[in-house]
């Protein structure tokens, strides 16, 4: 079948004409499945859905797949998926990314949110159980993803969102300022001082972090990744790409309390090197390698010793 965007003399797409949405959705998915995309089947829907302005839930039934796609739709739905075809990211094209509960606006110059830092998060939430309105840090907030969530879903807590660049700042502002939830943002450097949050030290119950931690040399398979995602989002530095999360746990320790806990994202083959790294200073106990849902260790979660290097 030709399809939108194939140049002149192209048979018209089935959005073009009309044709019933189940007919349109079987198009799409085949040029995404032509152009490489890894999740055909889910894309073609979100982006149908976006046009349609109707829940993907709503375009599995029956009802819905049978009814026309109105015509005056079709360019932009057609520049939607050339765009989509060209890989690039989904949420780009639909200005928000999904995270835990929240919907959060993302396009250029900021990193995706991704399912398995929900993982994360979740250690983070939990290390915040039973502690009365926690102080928690997010080193590295991007979107404010990790902060926004605990802040959603850990009732009184305070949380401060730590970010250096100045292209995923406004995200970030603009998410808090969208959910409005209580997250204080910083405009820091996690491998400096970070004297914004200095008059936390000493008093953090949680820090949070998924920095950059591609090494180098390993350039990401996804062209939405590799094209897509900021390289200062991406690549951790050093030959092992662990540079900035070691400047993340060595920040980290004068702000925790002693007993606080740090909770980390990294790449599954960095856990050995990155827990063998905090076992090794004194600064970290109950030092435990994550697994995230395809059971691949993902995070690593410490705990903060006292100023003697004991746990308290
Ligand atoms: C992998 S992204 C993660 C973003 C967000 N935490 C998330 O999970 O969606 C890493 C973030 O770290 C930020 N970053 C990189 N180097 C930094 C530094 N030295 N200080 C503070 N933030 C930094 C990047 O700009 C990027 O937003």
């Amino acid at each position: 079948m030709s399809t939108p965007g194939s140049g002149a003399g192209a048979e018209a797409a089935p959005q073009e004409v009309g044709a019933p949405l189940a007919e349109v959705l079987r198009h799409t998915r085949s040029r995404l499945v032509e152009a490489g995309v890894a999740s055909p089947h889910a894309d073609a829907h979100s982006l149908l859905a976006f046009v349609l302005e109707i829940d993907t839930g709503e375009l599995q039934r029956r009802a819905v797949l049978g009814r026309r796609f109105p015509a005056d739709l079709a360019p932009r739905f057609a520049a939607l998926l050339d765009r989509r075809c060209a890989r690039e990211p989904l949420q780009h094209l639909t200005g928000t990314a999904p995270f835990r509960r929240l919907d959060l606006a993302v396009g250029p110059g900021v990193f995706v949110p991704r399912p398995e830092t929900e993982t994360v998060a979740d250690l983070a939430i939990a290390a915040c159980a039973g502690i009365d309105r926690p102080v928690v840090v997010d080193l590295c907030t991007g979107s404010g993803a990790l902060a926004l969530a605990i802040a959603d879903e850990v009732p009184g807590s305070r949380v401060h969102a730590v970010e250096t660049s100045s292209e995923a700042l406004p995200w970030a502002r603009r998410n808090i300022a969208g959910t409005g939830l209580p997250v204080t943002l910083h405009d820091d450097d996690v491998t400096g001082d970070l004297p914004t949050v200095a008059p936390l030290r000493g008093t953090v119950d949680v820090v949070v972090s998924n920095p950059p931690y591609i090494p180098p040399g390993a350039i990401p398979v996804d062209a939405e990744v590799a094209r897509h995602d900021p390289p200062r989002a991406l690549y951790g530095g050093g030959d092992d790409g662990l540079e900035i999360p070691r400047a993340v746990a060595h920040a980290a320790a004068p702000l925790l309390r002693p007993g606080g806990v740090l909770v980390m994202e990294h790449a599954d083959v960095q856990s050995d090197a990155l827990v063998a790294h905090l076992r090794a200073g004194e600064a970290w106990t109950d030092v435990t390698a994550h697994t995230d849902l395809t059971d691949r260790p993902r995070a690593v979660r410490a705990r903060r010793t006292d100023a003697s290097g004991r746990a308290s």
